[in-house]
């Protein structure tokens, strides 16, 4: 089925689409556009109604909802919605390469999405490599947030896929907003500022980095403030297992990032490299004195230049055929964070 197809289906169920236009780009695949000469901030750009939500069955209780709508897609054979996205293509393109050589910032996070994926594979083994994937992807990049009737708060039992508002593609910078109202009982979206003919409806997907955008949904934003640079490996470098068991038993160890722009550095970071030299008077919870604050920053710009010099190796070594600009952007991201950071480092403590 083509969009046209669908598109026609859709028209037939009364939601009022007259706001926008579905069009292709080279950049983005399908996406909204306006078809208002002006709209108003505050405005209602669509609505669409419950009734049309896709969600879980939860019929198999060892399954997740997420792992419900993968055999629901592939099960489906006469929704006009399942039918059009069976000509979308949702694989992300480093899953067609798994071989190259990613830097470590992004192969850590490759792992643990693949780890996930592997599990729902395993339960779910009736269908071959090639459905299944399309069906996980077709989800993991289209599906949206919605609490579910039940008492999980898991994010994979509450979610769904809603026909049409899955064309509204990601932006940093959103002129919209979506939310379900539960008085229309219908997912809307309004805008956040006023919007011109033809341009393209968006919202703000999640805040996430580039590195989670390539890896959950396949491309990187040329700007993107939500960019993190993970330091663990650094750190495991300088403390001992002890320190890092202590480290996690505070459960500072999972928020070991540096970013971008004038913010100050994470408190989890100041206090994982201050235990590396104060072993004995180190509390999670207090300011380090003025002569450890002096050893800090010692420190932390050591620990800048081994990052910088990972980063550099790591995308020295990543030599690939596939991603060029992903591969500029992402170095390029990972060098500003540290240039930050590094004037951040600077300017802090400056009372010693
Ligand atoms: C929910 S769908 C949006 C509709 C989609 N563009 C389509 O062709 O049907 C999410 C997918 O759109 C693409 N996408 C969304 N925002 C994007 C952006 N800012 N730049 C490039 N691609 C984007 C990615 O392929 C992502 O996996």
């Amino acid at each position: 089925m083509d969009l046209d197809e669908f598109l026609c289906w859709f028209n037939s169920t009364g939601v009022i689409t007259e706001n926008v236009n579905v069009c292709y780009s080279d950049s983005c695949g399908f996406g909204l556009y306006s078809r208002r000469s002006f709209i108003e901030k505050n405005s209602l750009v669509l609505s669409i109604p419950e009734n049309l939500f896709i969600k879980p069955s939860f019929e198999n209780k060892d399954l997740t909802g997420f792992e419900h709508l993968i055999i629901y897609l592939l099960e489906e054979k006469s929704n006009p919605y399942v039918s059009f996205l069976r000509s979308i293509q949702p694989i992300p393109q480093w899953c067609v390469f798994p071989n190259d050589k990613y830097p470590r910032q992004l192969s850590d996070k490759m792992k643990q999405h693949l780890n996930k994926y592997n599990q729902s594979r395993i339960k779910i083994q009736q269908y071959n490599d090639d459905q299944f994937q399309w069906a996980y992807y077709i989800i993991n990049t289209r599906c949206v947030h919605f609490p579910m009737d039940i008492s999980s708060k898991d994010q994979d039992n509450n979610l769904c896929l809603i026909p049409y508002l899955d064309f509204v593609n990601h932006s940093i910078e959103p002129n919209t907003m979506s939310n379900f109202n539960s008085f229309t009982r219908s997912y809307e979206i309004r805008t956040t500022k006023p919007i011109d003919i033809n341009e393209q409806i968006t919202f703000l997907y999640n805040p996430h980095s580039n590195v989670d955008l390539l890896i959950e949904y396949g491309f990187v934003l040329t700007s993107n403030l939500y960019n993190q640079l993970n330091i663990e490996y650094e750190l495991e470098q300088i403390l001992s297992n002890e320190q890092i068991q202590k480290i996690k038993s505070f459960n500072y160890w999972n928020s070991l990032e540096l970013y971008s722009g004038d913010n100050d550095l994470s408190w989890t970071v100041i206090k994982t490299i201050e235990l590396t030299f104060n072993q004995d008077h180190w509390s999670p919870y207090d300011d380090p004195s003025i002569e450890d604050k002096c050893k800090l920053k010692e420190k932390l710009k050591q620990l800048l230049t081994d990052v910088k010099q990972n980063i550099e190796k790591d995308f020295q070594q990543w030599i690939t055929n596939h991603f060029h600009l992903e591969k500029n952007i992402l170095y390029h991201d990972f060098l500003t964070i540290i240039r930050d950071t590094s004037v951040i480092v600077d300017k802090s403590f400056i009372e010693i």
